[in-house]
């Protein structure tokens, strides 16, 4: 068993990371709760739902159990968990426990986060993605203009992470997955990003998997410890996804997994990092490896135009202009504002690269 604590601001909690834990969580759950409410999906549901339902050892146990997907991760669905809260009768008393992907990490724990003004939640991460997003509070649904445009920062009480379930991951979810890891190599450890680089992602060690998610889940939760709210070095965790998200929003949600989008957004960075900041970086390596591995990198022609305007919907935008995580270095991330002409100019000399190698 390993057990990391997350020294947030805000909320002190563990993150416990051991194979088959799934089946004594009434031993991590650290208070009496009325109720418990598991929101997940019909994948998840179908291969863990009974195993949580048992092991949770509790008489007032309810379930949410959503279709797959992104498409989810909306106002209406939101709102029809909070119907479903009150109809079970869940309190302040009660307890949500998150069981899937981001997806349902995001969903469940904005539902926590604002059900009767807030409850408890905590974080069951099914995937390799959400080594990421289950730490460090960021809760939120997608508005039709932008991914996660409606959120909050709210803590679980504590992140419990089965890594038996990753070995039932389709390959698109660990290729996903793994888009996020190379994120926090690129931004904080060029020892993972090569580890990450000599591995074949339909053939993965157990033990190297684990590995690389024990790492990836170190470097978030540093950068969460330094900067919960994201007002200064968290933005690097963004690395990656300001072309990501707006990937996803323009091409539709689903069409690309959210790592398939970064994995494009993060060879974007380095692309633009070579070119303003004359940094040196691998970009070629990181490209090959991307094809290698299956990811869908080659898109169909998408307008630089719509793109920028879709990327000042950003979070991290600044006096309305588009601030990037740029790399000097592997490990040596920094924030970059950028002109929307060049911007635009950019994305276009970088969709004729990948598109023509
Ligand atoms: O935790 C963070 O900070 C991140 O930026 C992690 C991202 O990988 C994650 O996808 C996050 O939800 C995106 O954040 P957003 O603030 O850009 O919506």
């Amino acid at each position: 068993m390993q057990k990391l604590q997350i020294n947030a601001t805000t909320h002190i909690y563990p993150i416990y990371i051991q194979a088959g834990i799934r089946h004594s969580l009434s031993d991590y759950i650290a208070k009496d709760y009325d109720k418990i409410l598991v929101i997940t999906d019909e994948n998840v549901a179908t291969l863990y739902l009974a195993d949580i339902r048992c092991s949770l050892h509790h008489e007032q146990v309810y379930t949410i159990t959503l279709p797959p997907g992104e498409h989810v991760k909306q106002l209406q669905t939101f709102y029809d968990i909070h119907t479903k809260a009150l109809q079970f009768g869940l309190t302040r008393q009660s307890l949500i426990i998150a069981l899937g992907g981001g997806v349902i990490g995001d969903l469940a724990g904005f539902v926590a986060a604002t059900y009767m003004r807030g409850i408890d939640y905590i974080q069951m991460p099914t995937t390799i993605l959400a080594h990421d997003s289950s730490v460090g509070g960021k809760v939120a649904i997608n508005h039709e203009y932008g991914k996660n445009l409606i959120g909050q920062f709210y803590s679980p009480q504590a992140v419990i992470y089965d890594m038996e379930t990753l070995q039932t991951l389709p390959l698109k979810e660990v290729r996903s997955g793994y888009a996020e890891l190379l994120k926090e190599a690129l931004i904080a450890e060029p020892t993972l990003y090569n580890s990450i680089l000599s591995i074949k992602i339909n053939n993965i060690v157990v033990e190297q998997l684990k590995m690389h998610v024990r790492n990836g889940i170190m470097i978030k939760a540093n950068l969460v410890e330094k900067d919960e709210k994201e007002a200064n070095e968290r933005k690097y965790l963004n690395f990656g996804h300001t072309l990501g998200h707006a990937l996803e929003t323009t091409l539709g949600y689903g069409t690309l997994a959210h790592g398939e989008a970064v994995a494009i957004g993060i060879l974007f960075a380095m692309f633009v990092s070579e070119k303003k900041l004359s940094a040196q970086l691998p970009t070629k390596d990181m490209y090959r490896w991307l094809l290698d591995n299956d990811y869908p990198i080659h898109l169909q022609e998408l307008s630089s135009t719509s793109l920028v305007k879709q990327m000042k919907l950003d979070k991290k935008v600044v006096s309305n202009h588009v601030q990037m995580v740029l790399l000097q270095a592997i490990g040596e991330p920094i924030l970059q504002k950028m002109d929307e002409a060049e911007l635009e100019g950019l994305l276009e000399q970088f969709f004729k690269k990948i598109n023509n190698v």
